[in-house]
């Protein structure tokens, strides 16, 4: 690997394995995220993606393999210590501490850096205006919507000033008109400098907003490439789908192709 490809990557992943029990979560998976960039992660119910977001941050230790994150090895390092870094996660299922205002469950990420209430209760007010939360800073945040809970989550992120975010479906349980308002939100991000690694179902977003997406299926990496390329490959489709139909749907473009000729 020459130099200038290493400094361009923010993670790597080599070769990491997890297992509970007799079910292996994540099987000998090596993957990496360049610098400045969104990469999406993608797969099937039970793929295996919250788990190697959990392996990566250090939620979860990794059987074997090795974690890197900007040339360091981060492998077995507490969430904390990783976060410090300047990596940080988000999580599925958000969990405002009730009865704290907006502005003051932000500040609890800005906090990670800055010791002073007031200038954690300030970079709070800077973040949520980013989101778009501006206009709710004293509400409780537990009042907050599914769409305005999600942008929390993302606020709270940014606020630890990380240098990569993993968002863990963001977007999930949004609908159509929030989703087209808080892709832009992503987008803006990542034009601030901060790197992004995200897991997906919204295909519409996925296409959108990466460049790269990796693939997980059954614990394995089984496709990567650009979205738009890597939805059409059999094993992707056969992932979601089921045995059998990467070739019925090529039979039956095929027909209907005949059909229009
Ligand atoms: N702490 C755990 N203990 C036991 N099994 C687990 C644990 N965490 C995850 N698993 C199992 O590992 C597999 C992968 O789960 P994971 O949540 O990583 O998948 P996912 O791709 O994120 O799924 P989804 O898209 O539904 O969120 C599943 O079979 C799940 O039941």
């Amino acid at each position: 690997m020459s130099e200038t490809a290493q400094s361009d990557t923010m993670l790597r992943v080599e070769g990491v394995s997890k297992s509970f029990g007799g079910l292996q979560a994540s099987r000998d998976i090596s993957m990496s995220v360049p610098k400045g960039k969104i990469t999406s992660l993608i797969g099937p119910n039970g793929a295996g993606k919250t788990t190697l977001f959990a392996l990566i941050t250090g939620f979860h230790k990794p059987d074997a393999g090795k974690v890197s994150f900007l040339g360091e090895d981060i492998t077995g390092m507490a969430p904390q210590d990783i976060a410090m870094r300047g990596m940080i996660r988000t999580f599925q299922i958000v969990q405002p501490f009730a009865g704290q205002s907006v502005r003051e469950n932000i500040a609890v990420g800005a906090h990670l850096h800055i010791r002073s209430r007031d200038a954690a209760l300030a970079k709070a007010e800077e973040v949520a205006r980013k989101v778009g939360l501006g206009d709710r800073l004293d509400m409780d945040a537990a009042a907050l919507t599914v769409a305005g809970r999600k942008r929390l989550e993302v606020a709270r992120a940014l606020a630890t000033d990380p240098k990569l975010i993993l968002f863990d479906e963001v977007l999930a349980g949004l609908n159509p008109s929030e989703i087209r308002d808080v892709i832009p939100v992503i987008r803006a991000i990542r034009d601030e400098g901060v790197t992004i690694l995200l897991i997906e179902h919204v295909m519409q977003a996925v296409m959108s907003l990466s460049e790269h997406t990796w693939v997980l299926n059954q614990g394995e990496l089984i496709a990567q490439g650009p979205p738009a390329e890597v939805v059409g490959d059999p094993l992707v489709i056969e992932a979601y789908l089921g045995k059998g139909m990467a070739e019925r749907i090529a039979r039956q473009r095929m027909t209907a192709g005949g059909a229009h000729a």
